[in-house]
């Protein structure tokens, strides 16, 4: 049908080159111009199609047209209510009157109400006795055909006076129609073959593209939605711990190095080489290449002393140092090897070198201090440095519901002069505070690189109990000292784990859900604004 109405469209314009009235049009299958509201929505559809191909041009034109209501359709489907009364009656004199009571079962009550009126006002039929008789033997039932008219034309032309008695009777109803006048377009043809959407390897071989017509782009088509990404839950509460962290004036570090030195993870920390947590079993190390690049030399040779023989107040290890132990290369087993790193970097000014750019951005300006009567090394010019990280780390570790192989270290390192233990306690307390724990408590522990160390418990609002939420202390002097910090410049230091958090968060009750692929995860919307 639809491609009929096309064909009959062009083949119309073909012969007579513009439709100047669609109504005029006869539909394919129909005998009669296709007046009517619904000829022309079909018509449009039909034209729009063929514009899509700029085979034909059109121009709309509004029109008023009439539609019947259901009640009037029923009147031009059965006749009138007062013609219907006047069928189920007997012609005068030729057989039993009938009662009202018998009229009302004949025709049904409402018909038999509005039409009984109607057809005597219109001399149509009269009373015998009791009863009801016809008074004329035929009639013409005038509004059954005005509403056969309007069915079918949309209008009427006996005019505005009887339409607007129909309307005020509630048979018809006014709508707005369209209809149109119709060109020939710039690929007019009388063919109404699909045009092709592609251009096929079979149409290039066979030449038949030459004469294909193509399917235009449309460039107005809305595309298919594409389903966007979320964050991970771990990046997500590293952003919130990240905020915490910038709001408190620290500047993050760059951690991107995964393999490290055992000299950055270990050595600098003053970790002693003979420490079982350097072992196999603890540690990723690397085959390939095996060893790392030296550190610089004079610095190595004084974390080599400090191990080995002691110095700046310490007795060292009083162990073996081993040079080739130093150089393997591994997979940090913490971020606290960065952090090594940068305090490293930022000790440049107080061994009197030029510090690079990365140091200057992370002390955010800070003026130098000056010694106290401290003669140590070349000068002293250091600027305190509140520095974090939030990075992946590695340990060899038996994998279980709680524990992966590789996970995700928050550190936080502060560097000033003279800073104390109670610095720590009160910074710890001010942090823990900003993640929704406001209880904390702090246990002795032991760190090869801190001292004192501190476990940090915090009561847990949600689980409504006491949890370890991190380690924390102050590094020792053997670690600071051979990097050239002078004695008084002391740096505190504190670690927690991402996932941890993320996952009492998340209410995600095994470790591998967060980094494998099937995760289903309750949104934080849900979840209390409590870490850990
Ligand atoms: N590196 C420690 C955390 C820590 C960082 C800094 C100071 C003290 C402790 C850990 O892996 O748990």
């Amino acid at each position: 049908m639809a491609e009929s109405l096309q064909k009959r469209i062009l083949d119309t314009l073909d012969s007579q080159s513009t439709i100047i009235d669609t109504r005029q049009l006869t539909i394919p299958g129909e005998s009669e111009p296709a007046s009517s509201h619904d000829s022309q929505i079909a018509i449009l559809g039909a034209l729009n199609s063929l514009l899509s191909r700029d085979m034909v041009t059109y121009e709309t034109h509004e029109v008023f047209s009439y539609g019947l209501t259901p009640e009037g359709a029923q009147i031009a489907k059965e006749g009138s209510h007062e013609a219907r009364v006047w069928s189920a009656l007997p012609v005068k004199g030729q057989g039993r009157p009938v009662s009202p009571v018998e009229l009302k079962k004949l025709v049904g009550d409402e018909t038999a109400k509005v039409g009984q009126g109607r057809a005597f006002k219109n001399g149509w039929i009269g009373k015998e006795g009791d009863g009801l008789v016809k008074v004329l033997e035929s009639i013409k039932d005038t509004a059954k055909l005005e509403l056969q008219e309007i069915e079918s034309t949309g209008n009427l032309k006996a005019g505005e006076k009887v339409l607007a008695d129909l309307r005020k009777r509630k048979l018809i109803l006014q709508r707005k129609g369209q209809w149109f006048t119709v060109q020939k377009g710039s690929n007019f043809s009388t063919s109404t073959a699909k045009p092709e959407t592609d251009l096929t390897a079979d149409m290039l071989t066979t030449g038949t593209w030459k004469t294909s017509t193509f399917k235009r782009y449309n460039f107005d088509a809305e595309g298919i939605l594409t389903s966007g990404g979320t964050l991970h839950p771990l990046l997500k509460v590293r952003e919130e711990i990240r905020t915490i962290f910038l709001e408190m004036g620290f500047a993050e570090m760059p951690t991107s190095t995964f393999v490290e030195s055992a000299f950055w993870c270990f050595d600098a920390l003053f970790v002693p080489q003979q420490h079982p947590a350097r072992e196999l079993q603890d540690t990723f190390y690397i085959s390939d290449p095996p060893v790392s690049l030296p550190p610089e030399k004079s610095y190595y040779e004084r974390v080599a002393t400090v191990h080995e023989k002691g110095g700046y107040g310490s007795t060292g290890h009083r162990a073996p140092w081993s040079e080739k132990e130093s150089k393997k290369l591994l997979l940090r087993t913490h971020t606290t090897a960065s952090s090594a790193h940068m305090l490293y970097k930022l000790a440049a000014r107080c061994r009197g070198e030029e510090p690079d750019d990365d140091t200057n951005e992370f002390t955010h300006g800070a003026k130098p201090t000056t010694a106290h009567g401290e003669s140590h090394a070349k000068g002293y010019d250091f600027r305190p440095a509140k520095l974090f990280s939030i990075d992946r780390v590695f340990r060899n570790e038996t994998m279980d519901a709680t524990h992966l192989a590789e996970f995700h270290q928050v550190e936080g390192v502060v560097a000033d002069r003279n800073l104390t233990l109670a610095d720590l306690i009160g910074f710890m307390r001010v942090f823990f505070k900003k993640m929704g724990l406001e209880q904390v408590r702090f246990k002795p522990a032991y760190n090869p690189y801190t001292e004192p160390s501190l476990e940090i418990f915090a009561f847990h609002p949600t689980l409504q109990k006491w949890v370890e939420v991190g380690n924390s202390g102050m590094f020792r002097p053997e670690m600071l000292e051979p990097m050239g910090f002078p004695k008084d410049v002391r740096v505190h230091g504190w670690g927690i784990g991402l996932e941890r958090p993320t996952m009492i968060r998340y209410g995600i009750n095994n470790i591998r859900a967060l980094l494998g692929h099937k995760v289903s995860i309750e949104s934080v919307e849900n979840s209390p604004a409590v870490m850990f």
